[in-house]
């Protein structure tokens, strides 16, 4: 909603129930009360953010958030504040967490993580859609950094959304800061190395790993264990569930050390794996 600059206050939204536990706070199913618009109201403390000198960081992720206009990532519409909280006015999510589903279901079909055909429309599926948003936030000099299914959201239509832009940063140059979880770092996070918007295309090939076999490709007992995996890119293809080759293919373009030798966005809309699944005529 095109809302003009306004300054909300609590009291112009009903607020209801938790839809799940944040960082540094609770995001509520909330609803304005004059338009009956239905949003997610994230709640953060300030003291929390305080304490951890997370000010900038809010600030920036509020600034990106509400630059990116792309159907695959989730608007916030405003924000404010009282004493003690601030309150994100977020676009909500029908469909809930990816996360859910991805543990409901175990893995994902190949159709669905790659790409997939609606009658009504061209849509695509997870990897697709987030190479989509990917290269609209990097056009827009946008490292997200902290994709994960976790903050991959999903609309009324199943559609994707990213979301949490806490850990994105406004690219200019190498960054130098450590974030994120172990599992989707890519090594020169680990490293603590300078590193650029490649880390994205090595979280795509974690991620199409996880939706694939329903657990990361570097999992380990110990985030130590998990450090090792990363560096050494020790990779394994399980033999079950049957994945085909060209997934395969597309894993091992993602997954590699050298992060200029990662598939491009542009390219990992064109592979066999993505075009192979866009099934023209709809399925
Ligand atoms: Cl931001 C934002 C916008 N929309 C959401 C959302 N939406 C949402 C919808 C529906 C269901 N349910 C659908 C029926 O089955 C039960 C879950 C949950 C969340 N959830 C979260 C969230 C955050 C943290 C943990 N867990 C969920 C953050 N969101």
């Amino acid at each position: 909603s095109e809302s003009p600059k306004k300054n909300w206050s609590i009291n112009d939204f009903e607020i209801g129930k938790p839809l799940g536990k944040g960082k540094f706070g609770r995001v509520y199913l909330a609803r304005e009360s004059k338009s009956k618009y239905i949003v997610a109201l994230k709640v953060i403390f300030k003291e929390q953010i305080e304490k951890y000198r997370l000010q900038h960081q809010l600030k920036r992720e509020m600034a990106i958030q509400t630059s990116l206009r792309h159907p695959h990532v989730l608007r916030l519409y405003g924000w404010f504040h009282d004493a003690e909280r601030i309150f994100l006015i977020l676009e909500y999510a029908h469909g809930g967490e990816l996360y859910g589903e991805l543990r409901r279901a175990g893995y994902l079909s190949e159709q669905q993580a790659a790409t997939l055909n609606r009658e009504i429309e061209v849509d695509f599926g997870y990897i697709a859609s987030l190479t989509h948003a990917l290269a609209y936030c990097h056009e827009k000099h946008v490292i997200h950094r902290d994709i994960k299914p976790e903050n991959l959201l999903l609309d009324h239509e199943g559609r994707l959304k990213i979301a949490d832009f806490g850990w994105s940063v406004q690219s200019t140059n190498k960054r130098h800061t450590m974030c994120g979880t172990l599992d989707y770092l890519a090594p020169e996070m680990v490293e603590n190395k300078a590193h650029d918007y490649a880390v994205d295309n090595w979280t795509l090939g974690v991620l199409c790993y996880e939706f694939l076999y329903g657990v990361p490709p570097f999992e380990a007992d110990s985030q130590a264990d998990t450090f090792r995996r990363i560096m050494k890119v020790d990779l394994t293809f399980p033999s079950t569930p049957h994945v085909s080759t060209e997934a395969k293919d597309l894993i091992l373009q993602l997954l590699v050390k050298d992060s200029a030798k990662r598939l491009p966005l542009d390219k990992i809309l064109k592979h066999p794996w993505i075009i192979m699944n866009a099934d023209p005529n709809g399925s």
